[in-house]
């Protein structure tokens, strides 16, 4: 296999794959851009990742597999027959292709000569592709702007983003499966009911795998909500706030949260309502919501050996968990799935939420499958929870002369103002009030999440595992 595409991929922010052992099995270049100038060729291979043994724990959510599991993860790689210096920071390799000769090898997201091929081909399906179809869907309605240059997003994604100047952005999605892809779903059906609430879709790019029989939803692309800022930098931004002013309460200080936690609980409901109306909605009887207290308890299992400092918390968890078997059953419907702070975006006209991909850890039929709406009331709750912690952590603002419990007692008073605001405006736009079941199912997901986050936090950011630690301890 090629060790120089295998050690780029291990290097990539966004393979799942680190700390386990795997090997690249395989490549297959599914689909060629048509239009590439002299010199220039751009494919998309779909590499294929095996692990050589299972992950060293199964916990919370993280669907790592077992070993001899397989991942496809998708690659627009540019061949150029000559180095290209201005690319220096992308290069994957240089090598002997059996298509396209001596070839040096760079990241197809870095470059905009590459990039403008997928533009145009949004703008103008080709009818056909070298190898494969690859078969791109633009939505009436807009004209992409065709001189736009392109940028790659530097953060932290599981997938690779791609901004068109100030019009359009293009996620592509890294981790594939065959089957559909519930962020292209989802947008296409938000944006087709005129939801406010999300970034238009513009298009999507398909794989018309013949090999396989399959589809593969390769990439999506949207509007490009240039201006928006993150709801998570604005969260941070109003705690620091109110930690700099110890004396203050948080209805007294400049940038106060509150009004945009509720007017994040109204989109939510929206964003559900609008869902509830394109996507079915089951009733899950009792036996079920037995299996769903079962599902939770057994990730608490798993988390336990990850992080046995949830041990003193675990029988506190069990009994919530367990509540849920006193309720008849409940309704489920599409959902987000993975929501937090960090995926929504303030615009000047409100709200946005991005990312309906679900939790990428898990499987593609796990993420279409309906859940409760309170799983994702659950995760903004965390989130608000998380903000005062994570300043306090980072040493953030405290006033000279200000005592520490001062600014807990601040951070507590900061997650209660903004849980409270959100979830009365949430249950408001909903016209109905958080009866005693619904309440039993929040606890539950919240729960749920805590036990989750202590894992991801172990895993990722082990500084921050007291952040889902204190607020068991607080619970309890
Ligand atoms: N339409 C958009 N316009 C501007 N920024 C966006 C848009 N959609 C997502 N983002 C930002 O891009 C980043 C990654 O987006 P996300 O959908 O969460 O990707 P991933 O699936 O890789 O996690 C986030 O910081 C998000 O706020
Ligand atoms: O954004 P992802 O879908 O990859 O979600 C994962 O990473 C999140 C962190 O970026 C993590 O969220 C946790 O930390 C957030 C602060 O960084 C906080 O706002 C969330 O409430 C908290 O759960 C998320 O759990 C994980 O799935």
């Amino acid at each position: 296999m090629n060790d120089a595409l295998q050690d780029w991929i291990a290097e990539a922010r966004w393979f799942g794959g680190k700390g386990r052992d795997w090997s690249l099995t395989g490549t297959r270049r599914v689909g060629e851009l048509p239009d590439a100038p002299e010199g220039l060729r751009v494919a998309i291979e779909l590499a294929e990742v095996t692990y050589s043994s299972p992950p060293s724990d199964d916990a919370a959510g993280d669907d790592a597999g077992s070993a001899g599991d397989t991942d496809l993860y998708q690659l627009p790689l540019a061949y150029y027959s000559e180095p290209q210096e201005r690319l220096e920071h992308a290069q994957v390799g240089e090598w002997d292709d059996e298509d396209f000769g001596h070839v040096h090898v760079y990241d197809a997201l870095h470059d905009k000569q590459a990039m403008a091929l997928w533009l145009r081909a949004f703008a103008a399906p080709p009818t056909s592709t070298a190898r494969g179809v690859l078969d791109f869907h633009s939505l009436p309605g807009h004209d992409l702007d065709l001189e736009a240059h392109s940028t790659l997003f530097s953060g932290e994604q599981s997938n690779s983003s791609v901004a068109f100047g100030e019009d359009a952005l293009m996620k592509v999605f890294r981790k594939v499966t065959p089957g559909v892809n519930p962020d292209i779903a989802i947008h296409q059906v938000l944006t087709e009911a005129g939801s406010t609430h999300v970034a238009a879709l513009y298009g999507w790019l398909d794989l018309v795998d013949e090999e396989t029989n399959t589809t593969i939803q390769l990439a999506m692309l949207q509007q490009f909500l240039r201006t928006a800022s993150d709801g998570w930098d604005l969260a941070l931004a109003s705690v620091r706030n109110l930690f700099a002013e110890a004396d203050l309460h948080a209805d007294e200080v400049g940038g106060d949260f509150a009004g945009e936690a509720a007017r994040l609980g109204t989109a939510l409901a929206e964003v559900h309502a609008d869902l509830a109306q394109h996507f079915p909605v089951e009733h899950r009887d009792a036996a079920a919501v037995g299996d769903l207290a079962a599902a939770m308890e057994g990730r608490l299992d798993a988390a336990l050996d990850v992080v046995p400092d949830l041990a003193p918390f675990a029988t506190g968890l069990r009994e919530t968990f367990g509540r849920l078997r006193e309720l008849d059953g409940i309704e489920v419907q599409q959902v987000h799935g993975d929501l937090h702070l960090g995926q929504t975006l303030r615009t000047a006209r409100g709200w946005k939420i991005v990312d309906f991909e679900g939790e990428p850890a898990k499987p593609l039929a796990e993420r279409l499958r309906p859940d409760s709406v309170w799983r994702d009331v659950a995760g903004m709750i965390r989130s608000f929870d998380y903000a005062p912690r994570v300043v306090a952590l980072t040493g953030g603002g405290l006033e000279p002369g200000a005592e520490a419990d001062q600014r807990d007692y601040r951070a507590a008073e900061w997650s209660a103002r903004n849980r409270a605001a959100f979830l009365d405006a949430y249950t408001a736009e909903r016209g109905e009030e958080l009866g005693a079941a619904a309440s039993r199912l929040l606890d539950a997901y919240l729960a749920d999440k805590v036990v989750y986050e202590a894992v991801y936090e172990a895993r990722n950011r082990p500084g921050w595992i007291s952040i889902p630690l204190a607020a068991l301890g607080e619970a309890k």
